[in-house]
């Protein structure tokens, strides 16, 4: 029996729909999820990220290994109980954001030394520290620890890491150990090289893990090289496990990713650019704080029940982002993520209906009407 069971409901092409079942509840799929950095989906009530339709989000290892700390969470609970969010839990291991936010960076075999972006402490991240942590942590889907290079790279360079990657997976195999009621993700590399990208999906489903991520994508490459990519490298992983894909992204990056057969998402983008007045509508997107919005008395999108659009104006929304108020934010996350949740829910309906082509015209159709 695998720790979470994984039921396909329906396919439409590639697509899948179904439901991730775990201990802390059932993850609909394809699902996207919320980003929670540091024990908090920021300017968010854990209860309104729930109201949105989020069955599951994202804590990310390498800040709350910084701040608070691992062992101060498990001491009080762990992070469900921390931040107050009773449902699933996905930690990321703690790699990419080294790379991306620390100082003083050494890679080597055993792993990662760093200095924290916080306050210049130093610290030591293996494979085995990274799964210690998310034990500590007590998340319910657990990450492979791994690099994600950098681009540009050369082949020779990505080879490289991608075969450091899954020396690092086997080894977070080994240390995660035979924990029933979590799971292991282990995570896809090589770049846009078909090659490698068999090589390494051939290289984790020898090793077995409870789902499978594609890493090394949204790192720049573009989206027209991502979809390149994902025409075939979701196909490479085993069918009837979830495929998880790290750091994606636009709405329409989410619409093609899931028509290649992705089945969970998790981004920054909905709550960090509704941080700065960003919206996203069905009709692409709204900088809420363009002069032309401060006396229009209408919802910033007539066709969303979210609060920020059933209860106030566009007027309302610029002053608020002009004055710099908090409710600012919260307003746009609420609708960003509430946008977010509703497209996944689209999304499922529709591969559910046999009719995602249609479902996919009519979200391009919408773009192109403009007039937001
Ligand atoms: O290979 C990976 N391994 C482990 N974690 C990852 C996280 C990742 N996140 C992105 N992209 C995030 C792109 N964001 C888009 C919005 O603005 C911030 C960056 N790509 C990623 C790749 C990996
Ligand atoms: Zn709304």
């Amino acid at each position: 029996m695998p720790s979470f069971p994984f039921q396909i409901a329906a396919r439409d092409g590639a697509a899948r729909t179904g439901t991730l079942t775990t201990r802390r509840g059932d993850i609909r799929t394809p699902a996207f999820m919320p980003v929670g950095t540091a024990a908090t989906v920021k300017a968010m009530m854990p209860e309104s990220v729930a109201e949105t339709g989020a069955d599951i989000l994202l804590g990310n290892t390498y800040h709350l290994m910084l701040r608070p700390g691992a062992e101060r969470i498990d001491r009080l609970g762990g992070l469900h109980r921390f931040m107050n969010w009773d449902r699933p839990i996905l930690t990321d291991s703690g790699g990419f954001q080294v790379m991306s936010l620390a100082s003083l960076r050494k890679l080597t075999e055993d792993g990662v030394t760093f200095a924290s972006h916080i306050d210049g402490s130093r610290h030591h991240l293996t494979p085995e520290r990274s799964m210690e942590i998310q034990r500590l942590l007590g998340s319910d889907i657990v990450m492979a620890f791994d690099e994600c290079p950098a681009l540009p790279a050369t082949d020779d360079q990505v080879a490289a890491s991608m075969r450091l990657s899954m020396r690092w997976a086997q080894r977070s195999r080994d240390a995660f150990g035979d924990r029933s009621g979590h799971a292991l993700f282990g995570i896809m590399q090589g770049g846009i090289n078909r090659e490698l990208r068999e090589e390494s999906a051939e290289a984790l489903r020898s090793i077995g893990f409870d789902g499978y991520a594609i890493g090394g994508l949204a790192v720049g490459e573009g989206q027209a090289a991502m979809f390149d990519v994902l025409d075939y490298a979701p196909g490479l992983l085993p069918d009837d496990q979830p495929r998880y894909l790290m750091g994606v992204g636009k709405p329409d990056d989410i619409v093609g990713a899931v028509q290649r057969g992705v089945d969970m998402m998790d981004c920054v983008l909905p709550s960090r650019s509704g941080r700065t007045g960003q919206a996203w509508t069905a009709r692409g997107q709204v900088n809420i704080k363009n002069a032309r919005h401060a006396d229009d008395p209408r919802p910033l999108d007539e066709s969303c029940t979210c609060p920020a659009c059933s209860r106030y104006s566009r007027a309302y929304l610029h002053h608020v982002f002009r004055a710099g108020e908090m409710i600012s934010g919260m307003l746009l996350t609420w609708h960003n993520l509430h946008y977010y949740q509703q497209l996944m829910a689209g999304l499922r309906g529709a591969i559910a209906g046999a009719r995602l082509d249609d479902f996919v015209a009519v979200f391009h159709a919408e773009r192109e009407k403009g007039d937001i």
